[in-house]
């Protein structure tokens, strides 16, 4: 009765051990595939960027074009390496100069030794490049979710062309269709909270202080200041334009992340390896 027992005691033991090592082995290649999965579809972003972003520098930028606002972001790096491929390469392009929209563009336009402008002395800029993290059907750009909207924004107002490069995940009937982190609003640090309670009241949805991730307290932008997210109530029908105005207005905020009637054309690259173009 005893061995009996045991016997039980041992096949159930064996069962469950068989049963956890299935289990374990299951979900390791579940998340071995969920892991490779998402570095395919990263390739394919990335090779979307780029189709996106050559597009557009070789359809914009030409001999013509004297003065070139450089945008931020990472589809934007491969419109400065289309560039500078032009110009060490290919031997054209020799004069362009380039004025950055932020720290990071600064740095793109050094490294790869091309001439390095401003707004001070090139006030007058002849197109500008830069990614968006949506578009919406009448070309309406959320922009900021890198945290550069400011110096972009002024860049492109600057600009005779806007265009926006960008892969086919920021193509959009509307506005939170796709991008889910809401609008970047830049904000003065010492009035960040009635920001966003002014916001909330104003249009719904809520409004948090961007954190930092690997320094303790919120993120500090390229000029100094605090990034509001402010997630609108999806499904809404907001009139953008009014909106931008309306938070522009308030005390303390330097910037939205709303670029209404400012872009020219959006070209997307799309996962098929072409590249759609969006016009107003
Ligand atoms: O703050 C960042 C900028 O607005 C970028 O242009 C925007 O986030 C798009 O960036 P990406 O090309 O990396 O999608």
């Amino acid at each position: 009765m005893l061995s009996g027992f045991l016997r039980r005691g041992v096949q159930r033991a064996r069962f469950t051990f068989t049963q956890q090592l299935g289990e374990d082995l299951l979900s390791g290649a579940a998340a071995t595939l969920h892991t490779q999965i998402r570095m395919m579809d990263d390739i394919a972003l990335d090779a979307a960027k780029k189709t996106a972003a050559r597009t557009a520098v070789d359809q914009w930028v030409t001999e013509d074009t004297k003065i070139l606002g450089i945008g931020s972001g990472s589809t934007v790096v491969y419109a400065v390496q289309r560039i500078a491929e032009r110009v060490w390469k290919e031997g054209e392009l020799t004069d362009l100069i380039c004025v950055p929209s932020s720290y990071q563009a600064r740095h793109l336009i050094l490294d790869y030794n091309l001439n390095l402008g401003d707004l001070d002395r090139n006030p007058n800029i002849d197109v500008a490049i830069d990614g968006a993290d949506e578009v919406d059907r009448h070309m309406v750009l959320i922009k900021g979710g890198g945290g550069c909207l400011l110096q972009e924004k002024v860049v492109a107002s600057c600009a005779k062309h806007f265009i926006v490069v960008a892969d086919y995940t920021k193509n959009s009937i509307r506005l939170g269709e796709q991008w889910c982190r809401g609008v970047p609003i830049e904000v003065a640090p010492m009035a960040y909270v009635p920001i966003k309670l002014h916001i909330e009241a104003l249009f719904g949805g809520e409004a948090s202080l961007r954190m930092a991730k690997v320094k303790a307290g919120p993120i500090v932008t390229d000029n100094g200041n605090f990034l509001l997210d402010w997630k609108f109530i999806a499904n809404r029908e907001y009139d953008w334009d009014e909106v931008n105005r309306a938070i522009t207005l308030i005390p303390g905020v330097l910037e939205t992340g709303l670029f209404v009637n400012m872009a020219h054309k959006c070209y997307y690259g799309m996962a098929n390896g072409s590249v759609k173009v969006q016009n107003k």
